[in-house]
């Protein structure tokens, strides 16, 4: 077995959205930079949940709009071609091939070394590759750890053997499972019972809780649901599991008790039940930290509970924002952050300066792509009335919306304002509705840039475009 040293600038742990955002802009930054990948070059997001899952979704919206539109509901009344989207899935995760992601690691001249990556004390990373060889990586100036999540699976007796869905099951199976059990009522929740009950699955969604989307405005939970009810969703409302078993053995049909005493049948059970960090292996009790914790960081992504600042945990693994456009945010600024303190440069760390993720906690937006779809950046009304700020709640029926009424007959959807008195300045937006997707980046850009309300009147919708809601909501908040 081989056993070989080599010096970088820089050490990335994990080449997901993120670890590449991370290599890139440190190289940029004119210092050397290696990436350590156990799996697949371009991580979770590529292969097992951002692509394949809006894949799967694309058709089932677009059928859905279809539908709205009288002229063109009866050219798609019928079923989807299951094989066939299941098909451009694949293409979308490359047939979950990374020649593409190698390719783009070598144009910007970051180099890679595949295996899995432990720290092993401050500075240093070792590598067992898939032939079990040991490459040292020692880090002159920084190591980043972006190893992102696992799913989280209930502590339920015996689920080993039940072979449960997570995640990565739920956006690569390959047969459309006639009756599915879908456990959660979180984002991964709504979007796969959505893709699957358009797929022709029978869903039947058991979620602990008393509405879908808990950290979003419950407006938009309850229209996600009557939609989802509407297309054939059994949704059951304050229900946990008791017992899950497969009767008869691993081929055969799943039985799931619940605590109310009903029992369920099922082909697959799908545990769309949050993240867990993916901490548990990767050294950290070498430098003083607990494995199998999220890591805690400051606003330049920096490791908090380490000495002489070498370590930066990035993207979902410091569990500032599991999102990967968030992550690739905070990748871009590590990155940037990293090359400036190894030049020796004064951080350039006020609030929403080049150094900080300060829109991680002001202006993170995020679409869930059910029909209608979700749209959302900044605080909810909730939110940020526990931060303190005198807000008032602007809300608008999207449906009275030309340019909505123009994209689908009983267009769905409403939009809420979160308005902070004392600032005059937006703290949040939230669209519900078909096509509201697309809306997000002017609410973004009027969050995070904090655009005085009085200036927003200056911003003009388009006429008839969706975007007119702004117009409404403003009307609204005047009175
Ligand atoms: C079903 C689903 C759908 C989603 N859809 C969206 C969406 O539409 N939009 C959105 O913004 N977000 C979405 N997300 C969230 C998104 O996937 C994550 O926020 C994103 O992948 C985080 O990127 P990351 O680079 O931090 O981690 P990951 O993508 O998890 O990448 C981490 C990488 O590190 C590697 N790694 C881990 N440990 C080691 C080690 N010890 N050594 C070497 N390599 C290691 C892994 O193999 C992996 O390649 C979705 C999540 C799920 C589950
Ligand atoms: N379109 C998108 O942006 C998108 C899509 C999918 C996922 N994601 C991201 O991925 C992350 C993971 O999503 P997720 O849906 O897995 O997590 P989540 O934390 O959003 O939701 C998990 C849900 O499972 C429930 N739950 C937890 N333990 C349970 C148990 N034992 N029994 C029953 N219910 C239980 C929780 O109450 C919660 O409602 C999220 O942070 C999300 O932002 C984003």
């Amino acid at each position: 077995m081989d056993d070989v040293s080599r010096n970088y600038d820089v050490v990335v742990i994990g080449a997901g959205p993120v670890g590449e955002n991370v290599a890139e802009r440190a190289r940029t930054g004119g210092l050397s930079t290696v990436i350590v990948e156990s799996e697949l070059v371009g991580g979770e997001c590529s292969y097992w949940a951002c692509m394949p899952s809006k894949a799967l979704l694309r058709p089932a919206l677009a059928r859905a709009d279809a539908r709205r539109l009288p002229g063109l509901a009866g050219a798609v009344a019928g079923p989807l071609d299951a094989p066939a989207v299941l098909a451009r899935r694949d293409v979308f995760t490359s047939n979950w091939k990374d020649d593409g992601q190698v390719g783009w690691l070598d144009s910007v001249d970051v180099d890679l070394v595949r295996g899995h990556g432990r720290l092993d004390g401050p500075r240093k990373v070792t590598v067992t590759t898939p032939d079990g060889d040991t490459v040292r990586l020692t880090a002159r100036h920084a190591v980043a750890v972006c190893t992102g999540t696992t799913a989280a699976l209930p502590p339920l007796a015996g689920l080993d053997n039940v072979r449960p869905w997570t995640s990565r099951e739920a956006t690569s199976a390959k047969e459309v499972p006639g009756r599915l059990l879908v456990v959660g009522g979180g984002v991964v929740a709504v979007e796969m019972a959505t893709a699957w009950q358009a797929l022709g699955s029978e869903v039947t969604m058991l979620v602990r809780g008393s509405g879908l989307l808990p950290r979003m405005e419950p407006f938009a939970g309850e229209m996600v649901a009557d939609s989802m009810r509407a297309a054939g969703v059994d949704i059951r409302f304050g229900v946990s599991m008791a017992s899950v078993t497969r009767e008869g053995g691993p081929e055969d049909q799943i039985r799931a008790v619940l605590d109310d005493g009903a029992t369920l049948t099922a082909d697959e059970i799908l545990f769309a039940t949050g993240r867990h960090p993916h901490t548990g292996d990767i050294g950290l009790e070498t430098v003083g930290l607990t494995p199998g914790d999220w890591l805690t960081v400051d606003d330049t992504l920096r490791v908090t509970d380490v000495e002489d600042g070498w370590l930066y945990a990035v993207g979902d693994v410091n569990h500032r924002a599991l999102l990967t456009h968030q992550g690739k945010y905070q990748g871009r600024i590590a990155g940037a952050a990293i090359a400036a303190r190894a030049r020796g440069e004064v951080l350039d760390d006020a609030p929403w300066g080049a150094h900080v993720a300060t829109a991680d906690t002001a202006a993170v937006p995020q679409v869930v792509f059910t029909d209608p779809e979700v749209a959302a950046v900044g605080l909810s009304l909730e939110e940020a009335e526990q931060a303190g700020r005198r807000v008032r709640a602007v809300d608008y029926d999207l449906g009275n919306v030309a340019g909505a009424a123009l994209y689908g007959d009983d267009y769905r959807g409403k939009a809420r304002m979160v308005v902070d008195l004392d600032a005059g300045v937006l703290a949040g937006v939230t669209f519900v509705g078909p096509g509201v997707g697309e809306l997000l980046y002017s609410a973004t850009v009027a969050v995070s840039a904090q655009v005085p309300v009085t200036r927003l009147w200056h911003a003009v919708p388009a006429y008839p475009t969706i975007s007119e809601i702004w117009l409404r909501l403003l009307e609204t908040f005047r009175g």
